[in-house]
């Protein structure tokens, strides 16, 4: 059986040039994380409940002060604009119809601002999230704040798995280092001492701590999320921060292709937090069950990516909103198959791995 979203994948792959496919497609080194974070949603199971569910379930979720339709929320990936000529505009009002949260960031082919005012053409109290790279210079991270902040960007997401760019072998195998003529990292243009935005104009900072997480936070009183955290520890000193949320992600496997699937350090780092901020993940979610499995062991939200892509590739803004209207019915769906009547009636007590008797001690969960 081919799945809905694989079916536009295929479609995405004959509308894409190659190079530009194997961009979106692809991961770090052999890929393992990559394939790590779809295989894991696929190892596990939800035991449902019975007798306790309701005609309509509430699918929403309240997060950093803005309410999402359901917990599946779009993820930050660079340069709509190979996949489609509406690019990021597209994605932004398919994600504003389907009443969900949008992270536009650095990289996109589309100014913040232009952003932002597409999804708020659809529905006026969109909410639109800010992603960034801490750059080496403050005054380019500080520049870029404002610029999100001007936009009406209610957060700012901070990519922390990312201290230099990750090997992907499709890229080197193409040469794709740079964007196409006419396209560029719009939000990167004219900021302190950098020049036209292309791909080289966002800089990777190995070198930046905890003190220039600080500086940022001294800058905004918009909430600050870290994306990219893997081990526990990162997520207690994070809260010890004064972080508002966090993001278990290895980036879709395009970083440390080492790192473990998404939803298998999702547990350690629910433990961790114990509920003090939001701990949402990303990486691998394909159907509404996965997004349904993550919430059982902790997150309060998913995001997608690539899901997003195909859809952009496959159909524009139309093919986006099937992927967004697709994850929130199946994840409607498998709340009502679970007796769920919101997202908080998914606990850990129900996640159970296949092929291990469950209530033998067998459940790492
Ligand atoms: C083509 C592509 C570009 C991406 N660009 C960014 C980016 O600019 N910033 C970022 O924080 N994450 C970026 N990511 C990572 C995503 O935000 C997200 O972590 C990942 O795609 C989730 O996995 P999924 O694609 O399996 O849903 C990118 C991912 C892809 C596939
Ligand atoms: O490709 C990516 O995964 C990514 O995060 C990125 C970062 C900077 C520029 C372009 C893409």
């Amino acid at each position: 059986m081919t799945s809905p979203l694989r079916a536009l994948r295929l479609r995405a792959r004959r509308s894409l040039d190659p190079a530009h496919y194997d961009y979106y497609a692809g991961g770090a080194g052999d890929e393992r994380a990559l394939g790590e974070n779809e295989r894991a949603f696929a190892r596990l199971a939800l035991l449902p409940r019975i007798l306790r569910g309701a005609e309509r379930r509430d699918t929403t979720v309240a997060l950093f002060g803005d309410r999402a339709a359901m917990p599946v929320i779009v993820s930050p990936t660079a340069f709509h604009r190979l996949a489609h000529p509406q690019g990021e505009r597209a994605v932004a009002r398919a994600t504003a119809a389907a009443g969900t949260i949008l992270t536009t960031g650095m990289a996109a082919t589309t100014p913040v601002a232009a952003v932002v005012d597409a999804a708020r053409s659809e529905r006026p109290d969109a909410a639109v999230w800010f992603q960034l790279y801490l750059q080496p210079e403050p005054e380019v991270t500080e520049a870029l704040v404002r610029r999100a902040e001007k936009a009406g960007c209610s957060a700012l997401v901070v990519t922390v798995d990312s201290p230099v760019f990750g090997r992907r072998e499709r890229d080197e195998r193409h040469g794709f280092h740079d964007l196409p003529a006419g396209l560029a990292a719009e939000n990167m243009r004219d900021l302190p001492g950098t020049g036209p935005g292309g791909l080289r104009a966002i800089a990777m900072s190995p070198a930046s701590s905890w003190d220039d997480l600080r500086r940022l936070r001294s800058m905004t009183a918009l909430p600050v999320l870290l994306k990219g955290v893997l081990h526990p520890e990162d997520a207690r000193l994070a809260v010890a921060e004064g972080v508002d949320g966090l993001i278990v992600s290895n980036h879709g496997g395009r970083q440390l292709d080492a790192a473990p699937a998404t939803v298998e350090a999702l547990p350690r780092i629910a433990d961790a937090v114990a509920g003090r901020i939001p701990v949402l993940l990303d990486g691998g979610v394909r159907r509404g069950s996965d997004a349904a499995l993550a919430l059982a062991l902790g997150a309060t939200a998913v995001g997608v990516g690539r899901p997003v892509l195909w859809g952009l590739a496959a159909d524009g803004e139309k093919g986006v909103r099937q992927v967004l209207d697709l994850l929130h019915t199946e994840f409607d769906h498998t709340l009502a198959l679970c007796g769920g009547r919101s997202p908080a009636d998914l606990t850990r007590d129900m996640v159970v791995t296949r092929g291990r008797p469950a209530g033998t001690g067998g459940s790492p969960w």
